[in-house]
């Protein structure tokens, strides 16, 4: 008997569409923000059969946008969680919930193709290339997501039908010159990088931890090098004072003292600008308490009063060296690891970068705005998530409908607005997604590296073979070589032998530069029969010609690009690919741009 539902997703979807939804298996990646709503929106839509898989455990943060998780789920596992709540909105569906880390091997290229289609709903960049590059390989289709703040994206990608997640290179993280952060910062992001990214990692973590800190080799930088190796070997022996009785004091008087006064000393770095003020340890220790008070509001988003950022400092500090302590109890070489959501490490962030911001008169910052700072982080919006998982289903759909070299990009952009960019043909200079792909079957425990040269790396290409010339040709297993013509050892030994497995991916590439091909090694089913020890599955796919259709396109922008007419596509094109964080987002709105009903 069909329920309520089901007759109007019938209705809504026509019979034909609702059978392909009912009868496709689905693979959600991530049940957080996006995911949670993904998996709702799944099982209310006549999705049955899903897989979800998530690494992590619920955090009190989540609530307050992953709807399907509540306050007595605090600690359990994501994916078990959502499976349960899901499974309300439909019992009928059928949910298997993993909890674990989708780049395990155990979750092979021949795992992912029982899937008609994998849902990413992920929050970084490796996750989400790793399972771009499996459902490449696995040839499934794969819908890419993404929030951040108001600003949201879906699209699908679909192995030599559009542009994979790695066809555009993403740019890097900001970063930060050494000088302004060391020694003349002037904005409160400036202080609270010196704050997480120095001070931090110097006393509780690794000192080698100051990833924003760009490499810079002037005459300038040099100075501020050589002054930072002074600095680090005198707070190593703060560090290993840790314990004692005034190392919060011994940390104030050199960061806020000793250190801005060392700085006030070079004369010429204040010439065109305000020179700091050291602080002083016993003046504010004797100050009586709050004589000004902080601003209203909620705790986290008052700003403190310099008294209460010391007092803060010292008791965060003492927090913070009490569990280092303890954890080199049981492991001597322990550190404690920057965590937004670590309370200790940002009562010590906010504390330590508003003394900083204090002493180079910047505006000082509440612990909220410090966290959001510090943790990268542009707030989380649950209905951006809800819009963005609608559209998801939208692009789900194109795909069982099989419309997906016409399937557009969907943007949510500032303002509201849903807005449809045309997806992208595969990237010719991508090396994630233009290889050529082909699946082959062995008997691992007689085929040899030469049964695969001979029969498929040297087979004519009219044949469905690579057509490589054999002195060409060098094999690789990940960056393990295993075969080229200087290094023809293994060339006879069993696949076993050399340590090859069902899943393996080989990557045969020739010296003159055509594309690589992609070898999918998988075994015989027990029973199957077979005529030899080596089996072919698909024709390897002829290599793209020059001139296709993507340099086409990029020919036609390239050409517009000195007529006027052509700024707004080619901006068009260029604000489509900026990324923040993980997330590519639309910056500006263009008229050219489709609105969607
Ligand atoms: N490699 C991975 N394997 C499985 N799940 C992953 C992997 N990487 C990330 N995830 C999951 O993807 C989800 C992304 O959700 P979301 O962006 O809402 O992040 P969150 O961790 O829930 O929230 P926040 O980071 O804002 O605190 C998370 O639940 C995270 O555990
Ligand atoms: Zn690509």
């Amino acid at each position: 008997m069909t329920s309520n539902r089901e007759s109007y997703n019938i209705r809504v979807l026509g019979k034909d569409l609702y059978a392909q939804v009912a009868n496709s298996k689905v693979l959600l990646v991530g049940a957080g923000g996006i995911g949670c709503e993904l998996l709702k929106n799944l099982v209310m839509s006549g999705f049955k059969d899903i897989v979800v898989i998530d690494l992590d455990t619920i955090d009190i943060s989540n609530l307050n946008r992953q709807f399907l998780f509540q306050r007595q789920h605090v600690k359990k596992a994501k994916a078990h969680v959502a499976k349960e709540s899901a499974k309300r909105f439909n019992p009928s569906a059928k949910i298997e919930s993993i909890q674990g880390n989708i780049k395990d091997s155990q979750y092979s290229i021949q795992w992912f193709k029982q899937f008609t289609m994998v849902l990413n709903a992920l929050d970084n960049l490796d996750a989400r290339r790793h399972v771009n590059a499996m459902c490449l390989a696995a040839d499934v289709s794969l819908v890419e997501s993404g929030t951040q703040g108001y600003l949201g994206q879906a699209y699908i990608i679909k192995k030599g039908e559009t542009e994979c997640f790695d066809c555009q290179p993403k740019p890097t993280p900001t970063t930060y010159p050494v000088c302004t952060i060391r020694s003349t910062p002037s904005a409160p992001i400036h202080c609270i990088v010196w704050a997480k990214s120095f001070l931090f990692s110097q006393l509780f973590g690794n000192s080698e931890d100051e990833e924003a800190l760009e490499a810079d080799t002037s005459e300038e930088n040099a100075k501020e090098l050589e002054a930072l190796s002074r600095e680090t070997a005198e707070l190593k022996l703060i560090k290993d004072a840790v314990g004692s009785a005034d190392y919060a004091k011994m940390v104030f008087d050199k960061v806020y003292k000793s250190d801005i006064e060392r700085l006030l000393s070079m004369k010429s770095m204040w010439k065109n600008r305000a020179a700091p003020t050291p602080l002083d340890y016993d003046t504010l220790e004797s100050e009586a308490a709050a004589a000004e008070t902080s601003t209203q509001g909620l705790v986290d988003q008052k700003v403190w009063t310099l008294k209460e950022n010391f007092e803060m400092f010292k008791d965060s500090a003492i927090r913070l060296a009490t569990r280092y302590l303890n954890e080199r109890l049981t492991q001597s070489d322990a550190i404690l690891s920057f965590d937004k959501d670590d309370e200790d490490a940002m009562d010590f962030v906010t504390a330590t970068s508003n003394l900083r911001a204090y002493v180079f008169g910047i505006p000082t910052k509440s612990l909220f705005d410090v966290k959001s700072m510090a943790g990268n982080i542009i707030p989380a919006i649950a209905t951006t998530n809800a819009v963005i998982a609608g559209i998801v289903i939208m692009k789900a759909y194109g795909i069982l409908r099989g419309d997906i070299k016409n399937n557009n990009r969907t943007y949510l952009t500032s303002g509201s607005r849903l807005v449809q960019e045309a997806n992208g043909n595969p990237n010719p200079n991508c090396n994630v997604c233009r290889s050529r792909t082909a699946t082959v079957k062995v008997d691992f425990d007689t085929a040899t590296l030469r049964d695969i040269i001979q029969k498929v790396i040297l087979l004519p290409q009219e044949q469905g073979g690579a057509g490589m010339v054999e002195d060409e040709v060098a094999i690789l297993d990940g960056s393990r070589m295993i075969y080229d013509v200087d290094f023809d050892e293994s060339v006879e030994s069993t696949l076993k032998e050399i340590s090859l497995k069902p899943g393996t991916i080989l990557r045969v590439t020739q010296d003159d530069g055509s594309e690589d091909v992609d070898l999918v090694l998988e075994a015989f089913d027990t029973n199957e029969d077979r005529d030899d020890n080596l089996q072919l599955m698909n024709a390897i796919p002829k290599p793209v010609e020059a001139n296709n259709e993507t340099d086409e396109r990029k020919r036609k922008l390239d050409e517009k690009e000195d007529g006027e007419s052509s700024q707004k596509s080619l901006k068009k094109v260029k604000v489509a690919h900026q990324v923040v964080d993980d997330v590519v987002i639309l910056e500006d709105e263009d008229e050219d741009i489709v609105l969607l009903d």
